[in-house]
Parts: C-alpha cells; structure tokens; sequence
C-alpha cells in the first residue's frame, strides 16, 4: 500500500490525483498540502471529498508528522520545486506534474536524488498520447530538421513555454543538428513574432480560455509538411502516467525526467 501526499489538492490536477488515489486500492491519501485550510480536513472543505484526510500549510510540517512514500506535486513552479527538494530531504519520493521548473533545478534534483539514493519522477506530460508525439516528433527531426512547436494552453498557465513544449524541443535536439530557421536576414516587425528559439527551431505559445492542454509540431521541407499533433481534452487524460509514475518512482533511486523513460 503506498501512503500519498498530494500537493495542490483544490486544483484542476489536484482534485482529479484525488479521485485517481481514491479509486486504486494500492494507494492511500494521508495528507494534503494547500496553501489555505491549515489544520483542517479534507471533509471540513465543500469542494474537496469528504476524507479525513489533514491539510497542511507548511510542507516541511507536513513532511515530518507525516508517515507517507510518495508526494504527487502539482501546484506552481516555485512551490513545486520547494516541495520537491523538501520531500527528498524527508525520504518521501515525488511524482512531479508541475512544471516551469529550470534546467538547473532539475540538475541539483537528480544531484540529491542520486546522494540520497531516493527515486522522484517528473514528467511535464503524462498524458501517453503526448509522450507517443513527442517520441513521433524525435523520429521524425532525423529527416525533417525545420521544426516549429505550437503548444496552446488555458490562460490560466503561468509557465512559458510549456514544459511539454521544452521537452520536445530537447528530445528533437537530440536527433537533430543545430539548425537557425527561417530566412537569415529575417527581422521582426513586432518582437516575439517567429517565437522563442531553441536550438535555431521556434517554439509558439498560445494562451486562450478554452483551452486545456495541445501541440502540434510542424515539420517542413520542400514540397510537402509533417504535421504530429496532440490534445488532452480534460484531465482525466493525465491520470494514467501518474499512476504509472507512482509504481515506478517505488523502484528507482533516481530522477526520472520524462514519462517516456518510464513506458
Ligand atoms: N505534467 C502534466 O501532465 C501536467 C498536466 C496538467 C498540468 N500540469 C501542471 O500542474 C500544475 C498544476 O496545474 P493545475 O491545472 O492543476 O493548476 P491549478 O491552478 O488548477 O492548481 C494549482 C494549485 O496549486 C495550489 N497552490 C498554489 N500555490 C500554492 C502553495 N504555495 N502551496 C500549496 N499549494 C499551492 C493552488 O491553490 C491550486 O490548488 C501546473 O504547474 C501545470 O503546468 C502538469
Ligand atoms: O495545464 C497545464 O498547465 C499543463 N501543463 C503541462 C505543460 O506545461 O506542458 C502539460 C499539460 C497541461
């Protein structure tokens, strides 16, 4: 039975990790931290279900009453990395969905995962149809090396571009050589207009409510375009590799970036 904390509960993801915990029997929910309700129940809250589940404010609090094996972080990038650092620390393996965290953040992450021989996971897509496009989108740079990646998100989003995005854009890296796109003496009439460059590809971000979460990644050359795209229409979408992410983070003394190193 794996003992779960759960970061971020009254959120899209949070409430929808809720539900996914309550509806396997080889996980249980013993704490919440939130950034309000401290010292009360899930049951006390109308909007959460009715568990006698405590809510903390303060994580390390938390981490140390708290007798659990996995944190499942999902609320904001610096909260989210703060969390992170803090569960290792207290020997409690996270499965992180927030995302907007730095490379370096990521770097010092493995750095103590590795000295504290802990296991953590964080994967900035566990829907499995986005980790099939990014791997799709890795397949095809190899032969298609002018790539452009439109992700478009709710406008409730404060990372950009998305981590989904990023990890695109690094996976297609790595089956790439360096390529500066579009025409070399291009100029932008409006900054921001052919997007943030990585790597010589351009990555575009659109923010509208409405949105949940999408990409596509267009890849051209002459005389035709490859179009692979994605789109989770709800949350539920992502509840799969979080569960997978929960079985796999038991057994790993490591982070683990990217649910395509897990499938
Ligand atoms: N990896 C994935 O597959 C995936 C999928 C969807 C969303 N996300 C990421 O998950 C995160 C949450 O997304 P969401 O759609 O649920 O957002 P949301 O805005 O609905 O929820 C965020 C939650 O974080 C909580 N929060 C904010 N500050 C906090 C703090 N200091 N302490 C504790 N809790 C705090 C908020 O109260 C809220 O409940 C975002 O980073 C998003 O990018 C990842
Ligand atoms: O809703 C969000 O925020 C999402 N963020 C992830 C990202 O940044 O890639 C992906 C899924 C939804």
């Amino acid at each position: 039975m794996k003992k779960i904390i759960i970061a971020g509960p009254r959120g899209k993801m949070g409430s929808e990790a809720i539900k996914l915990v309550q509806s396997h029997e080889d996980m249980r929910l013993v704490a919440c931290i939130d950034r309000k309700n401290n010292g009360k129940k899930l049951a006390d809250i109308a909007e959460l279900p009715n568990l006698d589940v405590p809510i903390y404010e303060d994580a390390l609090e938390c981490f140390s009453e708290i007798d659990a094996d996995i944190l499942i972080e999902l609320t904001i990038p610096e909260q989210g990395y703060k969390h992170t650092k803090a569960a290792m620390e207290h020997g409690i393996r996270p499965v992180v969905g927030t995302t907007g965290f730095t490379e370096e953040q990521i770097d010092e992450l493995s750095w103590l995962a590795s000295e504290r021989k802990i296991g953590c996971i964080i994967a900035p897509n566990f829907a499995i149809g986005a980790v099939l496009m990014m791997k799709f989108s890795q397949m095809a740079a190899q032969y298609f090396p002018d790539v452009d990646i439109i992700e478009k998100h709710h406008d409730n989003k404060l990372d950009a571009p998305s981590g989904t995005a990023v990890k695109t854009a690094e996976m297609i890296k790595e089956s790439r050589e360096y390529k500066k796109q579009g025409h070399a003496d291009e100029k932008e009439t409006y900054p921001g207009a052919r997007g943030a460059d990585y790597d010589g590809m351009r990555i575009h971000s659109v923010r509208l409510p409405g949105l949940v979460a999408h990409q596509e990644v267009i890849f051209g050359s002459p005389g035709q375009t490859l179009t692979i795209k994605h789109d989770s229409i709800n949350r539920a979408s992502f509840m799969e590799g979080i569960k997978l992410a929960t079985d796999k983070v038991m057994e790993i003394q490591e982070v683990i970036y990217g649910l395509e190193n897990v499938l």
